[in-house]
């Protein structure tokens, strides 16, 4: 159990004419209500109940952590009345006035149902204003010393994002809680696409700030951390268009505030997508390191992907939704459909660097939340190889693992470096994926028949695993190369043909005749939402890569918090 930490100060004040014993330790701010008489009483708990989900006045004991104080306000009195910071009026009850002549205001994060965040508020009075003010700069005193929390942020808003709201979301919801917490922000509300990556790549004056907040959806994210990580590299002096070059974690935090049209990115490492409840993550200074995989073909740099790669069937998916956009968000469900029903494989090779040495696998039942071991062990194991072979002088990190190939007909291919779970699909693609191991999961599905596909598909919204298929294979690895089969040299081809049978010859003189209605030669990559320019293609993942103003996932909290005793 942890042991409370030393008291600061120790008071009884009121809230809503009830006295409270109000103390402040360097990690809580508790709050609990003197009790009147001093009989034991059997069903009175004797524990500090959590501020979740109660309010501040409701029960016995409160307590809120330091790390979750917003800010810490002084309530002024004028003409019976006082005044709040944001220049609303709040009345004080006459009794309230004539007892306590001085007030101050605690703002708190609250935790509501499914991850999400409110800020709360408890007005704390006492009849004592030197002591008000001490409890004001005592408070004060033990937030400043939070040196996580970001002071200046730039902000980039994609009026256009979503239902077009990114604008209004920022200036009614975030806004005003940044300006609470005495965050100031320097806001950019983009002008055209990629406005965003190419002021970070060049002009922005990164120096100047704590943090990167991006309002707008997975795209507008996506643009965000392209400009960041290519504008680290540049800076020092990474070529990113070497695939085997190991490239510099980005120092800028990265946060979210979710105004687009899906915004998996957000609800996979806060678990919902609340603008309120970001940018209460934001002001807080939580921090949540990601893997980021850079994508390449032949020594040249295609694009960096967080959550999903893949080809075949969500490739053409997103190539048909594209030519749908007037449909909005159910293009997707039409597109689905019409690529299930066509049913296309594609043949090609895959070779992949098993991750080893890691603990997880992509079959557990354990999921990455907030804290995950996984993750802290997995990098922690990466960033000490990192430095042996930096000492062995070895420029490549993959070179002791051996590579393994598969040939084959595919229905679809997908790297899943996140479970890439969603709204609409709680799961996800990978559901024991991690945001922060160093790894990709690299899920195969070999060419089976419609009802097999179907079987798999449904097992994404059902508690069947998806992988325990014939058809289906997942590897948890570090890097990956994927060449189509029409990319192929002719020594491979032959080398193809040789090992497989006669048929294949007949299969390959069918797809090349311009009569022949089978499937296509070749699919396309969905590199998070946007279609790549080449099929042939070198993933490599870059272990914790960026941070983002977040903590993952937390596990739902429990009612009555038997291991938080009363601190007084
Ligand atoms: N001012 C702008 N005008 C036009 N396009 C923009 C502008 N600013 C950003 N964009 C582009 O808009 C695209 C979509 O934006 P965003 O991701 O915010 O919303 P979305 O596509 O609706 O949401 P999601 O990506 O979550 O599905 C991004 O790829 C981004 O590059």
């Amino acid at each position: 159990m942890e042991r409370p930490s030393r008291l600061v100060l120790l008071s009884e004040l009121r809230v809503r004419n009830t006295t409270y014993d109000v103390s402040l330790s360097r990690s809580q701010l508790t709050w609990k209500r003197r009790v009147s008489s001093p009989v034991y009483h059997p069903f009175r708990p004797r524990f500090c109940v959590p501020s979740f989900p109660r309010r501040p006045d409701s029960g016995v004991c409160h307590s809120v952590s330091v790390s979750e104080i917003i800010s810490v306000r002084e309530e002024e009195e004028e003409n019976g009345s006082r005044r709040r910071e944001d220049g609303s009026w709040k009345k004080i009850k006459e009794r309230e006035e004539k007892d306590c002549r001085q007030a101050f205001t605690v703002l708190y994060v609250e935790r509501c149902r499914q991850h999400r965040w409110r800020c709360a508020e408890v007005t704390f009075t006492c009849s004592d204003g030197p002591l008000c003010q001490h409890w004001i700069s005592s408070i004060r005193e033990q937030l400043a010393t939070i040196t996580s929390r970001p002071k200046h942020l730039l902000v980039y808003i994609n009026p256009y994002g979503g239902k077009r709201q990114g604008k209004r979301i920022y200036e009614q919801k975030v806004a005003p809680l940044f300006a609470q917490a005495g965050v100031s922000t320097h806001v950019i509300v983009t002008e055209y696409a990629n406005h965003a990556r190419d002021h970070l790549k060049t002009e922005a004056e990164l120096e100047k700030f704590d943090g990167v907040v991006c309002v707008g959806g997975d795209g507008m994210f996506s643009e965000i951390i392209h400009g960041l990580i290519w504008r680290t590299q540049i800076d020092n002096g990474v070529d990113p268009n070497c695939p085997d070059e190991t490239l510099s974690g980005c120092s800028l935090r990265i946060g979210i505030i979710p105004a687009g049209s899906t915004d998996c990115i957000c609800f996979a490492t806060v678990g919902t997508n609340d603008p309120v409840t970001s940018a209460l993550h934001i002001i807080v200074g939580d921090s949540q390191p990601m893997d980021v995989c850079s994508v390449h073909h032949n020594n040249t740099f295609l694009r960096y992907s967080v959550s999903l790669l893949g080809y075949g069937f969500y490739g053409d998916v997103l190539t048909d939704s594209e030519r749908k956009r007037w449909m909005g968000p159910a293009r997707y469900d039409l597109s689905g459909l019409k690529m299930f029903l066509t049913h296309h494989y594609y043949e090609g090779t895959v070779s992949y660097l098993p991750a080893r040495g890691i603990i997880g696998t992509p079959r557990d039942a354990a999921r990455c939340r907030s804290g995950c071991v996984v993750c802290q062990h997995n990098g922690q194991l990466h960033s000490e190889r990192a430095e042996s072979y930096e000492m062995d002088d070895m420029s490549n990190c993959e070179s002791d693992g051996e590579w393994r190939t598969i040939r084959g007909k595919f229905l679809a291919i997908n790297a899943a470096s996140m479970s890439c779970a969603c709204p609409r699909s709680p799961k996800g693609l990978s559901p024991a994926a991690h945001l922060a191991d160093g790894t990709t999961d690299l899920i195969l599905v070999r060419k089976c028949s419609r009802f097999d596909f179907l079987r798999h598909l449904l097992r994404h919204t059902s508690k069947d695993d998806q992988f325990d298929l014939t058809f289906v294979e997942v590897h948890r690895v570090r890097r990956f190369r994927f060449m189509p089969r029409h990319c192929q040299s002719d020594s491979e081809l032959e080398l193809d043909l040789q090992e497989n049978s006669k048929h294949q010859i007949f299969s390959q003189i069918c797809r090349d005749h311009p009569a022949c209605g089978c499937a296509p030669a070749y699919s396309s990559w969905n590199c998070d939402g946007e279609i790549l320019t080449h099929t042939a293609i070198d993933v490599r993942v870059h272990c914790q890569l960026i941070n983002l103003f977040a903590r993952g996932i937390e596990e739902p909290p429990v009612f009555e918090d038997l291991t938080n005793p009363c601190a007084i």
